[in-house]
């Protein structure tokens, strides 16, 4: 088992730091590009695990798929992926799985099988399954119903109307409209429950946009009509959801971190972080890049917020309030206990372990700020999240130690590189 130590950081903290490219942002794009006819380049694409495990799958089916230093370059299957008869193993890459199992529903050709990590595997995909099926699609569970690993028939989409549960990922709908424009008929998506992640439905339908796709909502219903992506050259932003372990260094440590790559103007639902440090103590500015400053004599205070728009950052927010004076109540997110790993046992679990009070919601957290926050042995469960977060903790404690620090990998493989450079 390997292991990264974390020194603590004597503030105030001052720095500038650029994270990579958004791993949401790509994966939507990999799939448009891979429906459209011609090539498209992905300018600053997400060079990570998940990414690149969803570009080799697409590359499976005919997409021409090329790396370069700084793009991927992607040539398109025309609304037609090839199925090749291949295992597909996708990680424990949820985004990618849906997408590329509802973009491989199109295909045809020999079946094929996706799979991923036994993690992968435990996570939920029975309403996309089911949504997909209702569309014409021949899926078959190959251990349990509705979930990995699954046998793809292909053949086709027929769309029309199709009902959505999406109370445990916003996910299967944005797989859905991602395929939407190459149903054969108009598709009809509507919604059967309260939608978890709307920033991320709003990031498909901006993306779907900018490869020429356009979509309609009414009320708790989206409809797509057949049309066709275009190629694109398409510049992606910095990921949000990564720039919220350097912003909440700074309001850990106290001083002052810019993420200099991450755009005011962002598509992305996690640019709100800054907002909500600012409702914790913490300054904002934006110029070249989002900046976010504490004064240390300023204490962070405790919040109570409904999370149910960002889960990613709530690890991120649990190790900030750890820090501040009083109660932070988390609330509105169920679906963490689905992700890489049941994200609310995890983080209450570590932070007990730092000595900081949780009690654990079906739905959320309440932390209790402390002082005296203590270094502790972290278990990341295998989740990129938690292993950053509590490195940033790590910084305002004594003898922390992340345990396989590698599953950064995921989504931001120079994590440990930036976050060095804080030292200097
Ligand atoms: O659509 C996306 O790119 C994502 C949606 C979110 O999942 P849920 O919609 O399941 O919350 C988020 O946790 C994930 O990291 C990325
Ligand atoms: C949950 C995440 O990703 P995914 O659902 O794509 O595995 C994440 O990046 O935090």
């Amino acid at each position: 088992m390997t292991r990264k130590e974390i020194k603590p950081l004597d503030g105030p903290l001052i720095a500038q730091v650029k994270v990579p490219g958004s791993k949401s942002i790509t994966q939507r794009a990999l799939i448009c590009a891979a429906l459209a006819e011609g090539e498209s380049i992905l300018e600053d694409a997400l060079r990570s695990e998940d990414p690149d495990l969803l570009a080799h799958a697409l590359a499976a089916t005919g997409a021409k798929v090329e790396f370069s230093e700084n793009a991927l370059r992607i040539g398109g299957v025309v609304g037609s992926p090839r199925l090749s008869g291949k295992e597909i193993f996708m990680g424990n890459n949820g985004t990618g799985a849906r997408f590329f199992l509802a973009y491989s529903s199109l295909g045809k050709g020999t079946p094929i099988v996706l799979t991923g990590t036994k993690r992968l595997c435990e996570r939920p995909f029975k309403p996309l399954i089911e949504a997909l099926q209702a569309w014409g699609a021949s899926l078959s569970c190959l251990k349990k119903e509705g979930f990995l690993p699954i046998k793809i028939t292909g053949g086709g989409l027929l769309g029309g109307e199709v009902s959505l549960s999406v109370s445990e990922s916003s996910q299967f709908l944005s797989a859905l409209l991602l395929v939407g424009p190459y149903t054969r008929e108009p598709a009809v998506i509507k919604l059967s429950s309260p939608l978890v992640s709307r920033p991320y439905v709003d990031l498909t339908l901006a993306i779907m946009k900018n490869f020429g796709a356009e979509v309609e909502e009414k009320e708790e219903s989206f409809f797509v009509k057949p049309q066709k992506y275009q190629a694109r050259h398409y510049q992606i932003e910095a990921d949000a959801s990564s720039a919220s372990y350097f912003l909440a260094a700074a309001a850990l440590v106290g001083g002052k971190v810019t993420v200099a790559n991450l755009p005011k103007d962002s598509l992305q639902g996690d640019a709100a972080f800054a907002g909500i440090l600012s409702r914790m103590g913490c300054e904002i500015s934006y110029g070249q890049g989002v900046t976010v400053s504490r004064d240390p004599e300023t204490p962070l205070r405790g919040i109570d917020i409904n999370m149910g728009r960002y889960p990613d950052l709530v690890p991120t927010l649990a190790v900030v309030a750890a820090k501040a004076r009083g109660k932070t109540i988390i609330r509105g997110v169920p679906h963490l206990r689905f992700k890489e790993t049941d994200r609310l046992k995890a983080v209450a679990t570590e932070l007990r372990k730092c000595g900081v009070p949780v009690e654990e919601l079906e739905d959320g957290l309440i932390i209790e700020g402390t002082d005296n926050i203590k270094g502790a042995e972290i278990e990341t469960y295998d989740d990129h999240r938690i292993a950053m977060a509590f490195a940033i903790l790590g910084l305002v404690a004594h003898g922390m130690v992340i345990l396989n620090p590698g599953c950064v990998a995921k989504s931001f493989p120079n994590f440990w590189e930036v976050l060095e450079g804080l030292y200097q």
